[in-house]
């Protein structure tokens, strides 16, 4: 909102630099959340099992996370060009490309034309044909940039949270822009999360409340969601509503983080499966630094969306040792964050370098994102204080 609390429209951001590709992102993950919707729709009141996988780490993959890689893949290649856009991304077409997997490419190629028959209504020109099949899993494998410390990428998590996805639960999408090893442009679109943050309200579940509602108004389920927003250096943050597909330009709002800093009053969040952090460990430390309220378990980057909104003060991960954090699963969240004004940093205190390659390479224990410094250092006192005794 401007000074008179008004809605201000996206083109109103900033100086200009980045104005395109800020743009093009922010319909694409429009046009990516209107898509996933759908495959979630179908998934969870349909029954459509058969459009999820199994990948070789046993976690799942849809034919939302393939249809979407697909989709801001090309979106972006019509916008700037194919031999300028390189893009990091989580997802690959070689289990895509079986002969087994024939059923469930058909189901992808025809999510991305479905979804962009409808992309005009974003302000996307869709193709003036549809999609075949070799272009689509063109469009996914572009997608095989590594990183590194030079140049520019895009870096894109087509579904995050598919656990959530799957489970009708939580999910976000994720795209960034990373230029010479730093993120200048976060977009995240939380398909399930609504403008208004009662929703978030994990000790219901959102998707006891979500059956409830779509009994009562089903209408009311449609229009929820948002799509976050930043560029480095800002110090602004928006958040828009997800569109309906009625105006292909939405008004955005400004979002700060919460002004809460006694540990007391603080809420923090983590995510839902104790395989992808330690909830022993932070049980322990919440004790030791006086939280009191219950942690907010949710699924994907809907966790640096709640702290960029003032939804809670405090996000901690401690993965188990061994694991390497990708730049997907944080590059979006933690520069709609800062510019939120919050802090991100792991627990040693120092930034998250995007400059390594696709992981989050020295990554010291875990990272911790907090609304301001004062609660980011009592944080990081209690990991120091309870680190060795832990049995991470
Ligand atoms: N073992 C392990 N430890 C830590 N992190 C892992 C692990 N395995 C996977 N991942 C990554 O975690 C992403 C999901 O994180 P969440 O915070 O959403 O976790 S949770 O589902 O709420 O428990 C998830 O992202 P998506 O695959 O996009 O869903 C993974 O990249
Ligand atoms: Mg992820
Ligand atoms: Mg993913
Ligand atoms: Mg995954």
């Amino acid at each position: 909102m401007d000074n008179n609390g008004n809605w201000v429209p996206i083109e109103s951001e900033g100086d200009g630099k980045y104005a395109k590709e800020l743009e093009v992102a922010v319909k694409a993950v429009h046009v990516a959340c209107m898509l996933c919707q759908k495959v979630q729709q179908d998934l969870i009141f349909n029954g459509d099992q058969e459009n999820v996988q199994s990948k070789d780490d046993n976690s799942p993959v849809t034919i939302a996370d393939w249809s979407v890689q697909a989709i801001v893949s090309w979106i972006l290649s019509q916008a700037f060009g194919t031999e300028n856009v390189s893009i990091v991304a989580e997802e690959d077409i070689e289990s895509l490309s079986k002969s087994d997997a024939v059923s469930i490419l058909s189901s992808v190629v025809k999510t991305v034309n479905d979804a962009l028959s409808s992309a005009s209504r974003f302000g996307i020109k869709p193709p003036v044909t549809n999609l075949e099949t070799t272009q689509v899993l063109e469009a996914i494998s572009r997608c095989n940039s590594s990183g590194g410390p030079t140049g520019r990428f895009w870096v894109l998590d087509p579904v995050d949270g598919t656990l959530g996805f799957v489970r009708g639960d939580q999910y976000a999408i994720a795209l960034a822009l990373v230029e010479n090893g730093e993120v200048v442009l976060g977009v995240l679109g939380c398909r399930n999360y609504p403008m208004n943050k009662e929703w978030l309200n994990y000790q219901n579940g959102y998707r006891r409340i979500l059956s409830r509602l779509t009994k009562l108004d089903s209408a009311s389920w449609d229009s929820k969601g948002c799509v976050l927003y930043a560029k480095k250096g800002s110090k602004k943050a928006w958040m828009q509503p997800l569109l309906n597909g009625d105006k292909s330009v939405a008004s955005a709002r400004q979002i700060k983080v919460s002004t809460i800093d006694n540990p007391v009053l603080a809420t923090f969040c983590e995510p839902v499966e104790k395989a992808n952090s330690s909830h022993l460990f932070t049980q322990g430390l919440a004790h030791s630094v006086g939280l009191r309220n219950q942690p907010l378990r949710v699924y994907s980057m809907v966790k640096y969306a709640a702290i960029a909104r003032g939804d809670a003060e405090i996000f901690m991960k401690f993965a188990r040792a061994g694991y390497k954090e990708k730049i997907w699963d944080h590059a979006a969240g933690v520069v709609i964050i800062e510019e939120a004004g919050g802090i991100v940093t792991d627990a040693g205190g120092r930034p998250l370098d995007f400059s390594k390659g696709m992981y989050l390479q020295g990554l010291d224990r875990g990272i911790i994102a907090c609304a301001g410094a004062s609660l980011h250092e009592k944080i990081m006192s209690a990991v120091d204080a309870s680190w060795n005794s832990s049995s991470l």
